[in-house]
């Protein structure tokens, strides 16, 4: 399958989750299920844009007693007088413009305040106020269903009036990392190497929205294998490793006897070609389950993530479809003859520059990289625009 078309595959095959409400606290990293409408005017009333004083009327004004504090009460200014207001106090009824402090005189004796604007020439009706509803009204649609919840979507919800918010169900994830040789601890010895996809896969998905639930090792043993596969309860199950044709690459025998239907089976893609997808048979309480195959050669894995495990991920969290970011390419990026290539490269001022150590069994050039450049078949000349996907932690 060609590369494009599996990572379209992988789009379609699952509809967002249900929708839940999440306190603002919660939400964070879930997508919107449905448009954030603002829940009062923003601002909610004539404001203060500076610290200075409300006046009405124009120059020079009788200062009155008091202040106007944000949060305070305000009482209601008559023509000609003036008041002390702070930044983000309501404007009193009356007021028609705010005189920063640096732009007034009060002389305390008499009590009079005089305008010595300068720069910004004399004070105009309006100066220095945020009318109310500047930003939004009451009931306006600021953000369209499927945002992802960032640090500045809470801030504009709770801005806007909001302590809950309806949000698709995060996807929960099992990682099984299969492979007698893997260790857990320590350098690789006796034949055996470090498992580098146990620590790498979980706070990736948890940042492309997955709840991970649970990441163990599984034996090469097909019996195993069949069994955590059958017996997950996640939305998407991940396997690293065993997606070949080795003496105990199993998992194409396990996907056949729990009865899963194969949507993607190797992907003419270098590095990650024996990536899978395949839908998995129904949870016991009737949930769509998916199971997603990455190879084991850990930068074939990175490949089979952002091919097929983001792009899953994302619809079922409910989430809008970004736009793909494009840049040029520094230099040439050559390419395989028949398969779209995806290589680690540095985002500099020329554009995407490849980066040494890109072989798939090598993750040194991908911790360098601030992208995978997608090459297809027949490279890409310098000069020219080439799609650059994010790598983990970008
Ligand atoms: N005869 C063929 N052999 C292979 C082919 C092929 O087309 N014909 N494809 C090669 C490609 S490409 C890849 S990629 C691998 C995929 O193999 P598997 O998915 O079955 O993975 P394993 O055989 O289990 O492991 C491959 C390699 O990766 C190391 N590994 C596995 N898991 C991890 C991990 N969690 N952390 C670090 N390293 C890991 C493992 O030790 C092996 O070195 O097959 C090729 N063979
Ligand atoms: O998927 Mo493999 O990485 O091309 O070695």
């Amino acid at each position: 399958m060609a590369w494009e078309r599996a990572r379209s595959v992988a789009r379609g095959a699952a509809g967002p989750l249900s929708v839940v409400t999440r306190d603002l606290t919660e939400a964070l990293g879930h997508a919107l299920a449905e448009p954030l409408a603002a829940l009062t005017d923003l601002p909610p009333f004539d404001t203060s844009a500076m610290d200075g004083w409300a006046v009405a009327g124009p120059a020079p004004w009788r200062l009155r007693g008091g202040r106007i504090l944000a949060g305070g009460p305000s009482e209601p200014l008559s023509e000609g007088t003036a008041v002390p207001i702070a930044t983000g106090a309501r404007l009193p009824v009356g007021a028609t413009a705010v005189l920063r402090r640096e732009h007034g005189q009060a002389e305390e004796r008499s009590g009079v305040l005089h305008d010595r604007s300068v720069g910004p020439g004399p004070l105009v009706p309006g100066r220095d106020i945020r009318p109310r509803g500047r930003e939004c009204r009451s009931g306006e649609p600021l953000l369209p269903s499927g945002t992802t919840v960032t640090p500045a979507v809470l801030g504009l919800a709770a801005a806007a009036g909001y302590d809950r918010l309806a949000v698709h169900r995060r996807p929960a994830v099992e990682l099984l990392v299969l492979g007698d040789e893997l260790l857990e601890h320590g350098p690789p010895r006796d034949g055996r190497v470090r498992d580098a996809l146990g620590p790498l896969l979980p706070p990736w998905l948890r940042g492309c929205g997955a709840d991970v639930t649970g990441r163990r090792m599984v034996a090469d043993d097909p019996d195993l294998l069949r069994e955590a596969v059958r017996r997950s309860s996640a939305d998407v199950v991940v396997t690293t490793g065993s997606t070949a044709a080795g003496p105990v690459d199993f998992l194409h025998d396990a996907l056949d006897e729990v009865g899963a239907r194969l949507l993607v089976d190797s992907v003419a893609v270098r590095p990650g070609h024996p990536m899978l997808l395949a839908e998995l048979p129904p949870a016991a309480d009737g949930r769509p389950r998916r199971l997603v195959g990455l190879p084991g050669n850990p930068l074939a894995a990175v490949a089979g993530t952002v091919t097929l495990m983001i792009p899953l991920l994302r619809r079922l969290g409910g989430h809008l479809a970004g736009t793909p970011r494009t840049t040029v390419a520094a230099a040439a990026l050559s390419g395989h003859p028949r398969d779209t290539r995806l290589l680690p490269v540095l985002r500099t001022d020329h554009g995407a520059t490849p980066l040494p150590f890109d072989g798939p069994a090598m993750l040194r050039g991908l911790a360098y990289a601030d992208g995978l450049a997608v090459v297809p078949p027949g490279g890409v000349s310098a000069g020219d625009p080439v799609e650059v996907l994010d790598v983990p932690g970008r």
